[in-house]
C-alpha cells in the first residue's frame, strides 16, 4: 500500500482503534521522569496517525519522534505533511529486515506500531527489530495489529476467480500470519518471549466496524488493497463489485429503513485485533531504585 493521500482519507477504523487504545495505555507507557523520551513508531504510513495521536502524549521536551515505513512514498508524503515539527522525522525502515541500521539500534525509549504487522509474515524477526530498537533500561512497545478481518476470506475468493488469479497469486503474503491461528494471544507472547521481553499483556479484542453505504466500503478497500495496483485501472470498478458481491454473499450486508423513501446499505466487519504491551528490562524497579542517583536516567513509575 503506497497511496498515502487516499489512505489517509479513508483510515477511520484504523483512527478509531489507536485512540482509543493510546488513551488506555497513555499511562502504562513507563515515560522517563526527565521527559526526554524518544520514541519511534512502526509503519506509521502517512503519519496521521502518529501526529495526532501519539505526538501529544509526549513530553514537550522530548528528544525525538521517529515515524518509519518500509513504503518511500508514505515516507515522502508525511516528511512534507509534518516538516514544521521539530525533532521529528520520518524515515524507511522495513522492520523485518535482517538487520537494523546501526544508528537505530538501542535509541528509543517506546515502540509503537498501529496496523501495521499483519502485513509482515515475519514476525519473528519484527519482534527481534523491536527489541533490538529499544534501550537497555526501561523500554516498552505497544503493538496494535489485526489478527482477523472478513477481508482475508474475501481475497481468498476472488484469488479463486480466473478473472483475478493472475494478480493474487501471492495472496497468501497479505495474509495476517495470525489469521489462521488457534491461539493468536498464545502464539503472539510466545514470540515475544522469544524476542527477549519480560514483562507482557497481550489481549484479542473482538471488534466491529460498520461501513455505511457501498461506496464507504469501497473507498476503505481502496485505500489498503494491496491487489488494485498490479490491476488495470478500467477493471477496478469490477474487481470491487466482486468484493462487495463477495461480503455480500458472506452475509455481512445489512439494509436499514433511513427513512421512508431511502434505505442504507450498510456493511459489517467483525475482526480481531492483537493489543500487545511489553517491556525489554526485567529489572525495571530495580533500576529505578539503583539510579536514583542519575535522575536523567530514571523512568516514571506506572
Ligand atoms: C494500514 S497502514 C497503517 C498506518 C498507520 N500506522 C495507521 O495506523 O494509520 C500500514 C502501514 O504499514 C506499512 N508496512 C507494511 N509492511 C511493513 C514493514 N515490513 N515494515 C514497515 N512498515 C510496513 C505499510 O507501508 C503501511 O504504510
Ligand atoms: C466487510 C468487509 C470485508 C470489510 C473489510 C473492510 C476493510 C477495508 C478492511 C481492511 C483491513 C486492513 C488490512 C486494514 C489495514 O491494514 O489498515
Amino acid at each position: 500500500m503506497n497511496l498515502a493521500s487516499l489512505y489517509q482519507r479513508a483510515n477511520e477504523v484504523q483512527r478509531h482503534d489507536a485512540k482509543l487504545i493510546l488513551s488506555e495505555y497513555a499511562s502504562i507507557l513507563q515515560w522517563r521522569s526527565d521527559g526526554q523520551d524518544s520514541l519511534l513508531d512502526v509503519g506509521s504510513g502517512p503519519g496521521n496517525v502518529l501526529m495526532d495521536f501519539v505526538h501529544p502524549l509526549l513530553p514537550k521536551s522530548f528528544e525525538q519522534l521517529v515515524g518509519t515505513d518500509v513504503s518511500m512514498q508514505m515516507v515522502r508524503y508525511a516528511n512534507k505533511c509534518y516538516e514544521r515539527y521539530a525533532r521529528t522525522q520520518f524515515q524507511v525502515l522495513d522492520i523485518g529486515c535482517e538487520e537494523l541500521p546501526e544508528q537505530l539500534k538501542g535509541r528509543f525509549d517506546h515502540v509503537t506500531s498501529f496496523y501495521c504487522l499483519h502485513w509482515v509474515q515475519n514476525l519473528r524477526a519484527a519482534l527481534r527489530n523491536i527489541y533490538n530498537l529499544l534501550r537497555g533500561e526501561g523500554g516498552d512497545t505497544l503493538l496494535v495489529f489485526l489478527a482477523t478481518n472478513p477481508i482475508y476470506e474475501v481475497y481468498k475468493v476472488l484469488q479463486s476467480d480466473a478473472k483475478w488469479a493472475s494478480y493474487m497469486q501471492d495472496v497468501d503474503q497479505f495474509i495476517s500470519p495470525l489469521h489462521y491461528s488457534t491461539d493468536p494471544v498464545k502464539q503472539f507472547e510466545e514470540l515475544l518471549n522469544e524476542a527477549g521481553f519480560v514483562y507482557k499483556n497481550v489481549e484479542l479484542r473482538s471488534e466491529v466496524f460498520v461501513y455505511e453505504g457501498v461506496q464507504t466500503l469501497k473507498d476503505n478497500v481502496k485505500a489498503i488493497c494491496p491487489f488494485l495496483e498490479r490491476i488495470p485501472m478500467a477493471q477496478h470498478e469490477e474487481f470491487l463489485n466482486d468484493f462487495v458481491d463477495i461480503v455480500i454473499s458472506m452475509n455481512l450486508k445489512q439494509d436499514t429503513k433511513a427513512n421512508a423513501e431511502h434505505s442504507q446499505e450498510r456493511f459489517i466487519s467483525p475482526y480481531k485485533l492483537i493489543v500487545a504491551y511489553a517491556r525489554k528490562s526485567p529489572d525495571y524497579l530495580q533500576n529505578v531504585i539503583s539510579d536514583l542517583g542519575n535522575v536523567k536516567n530514571v523512568k516514571g513509575v506506572m
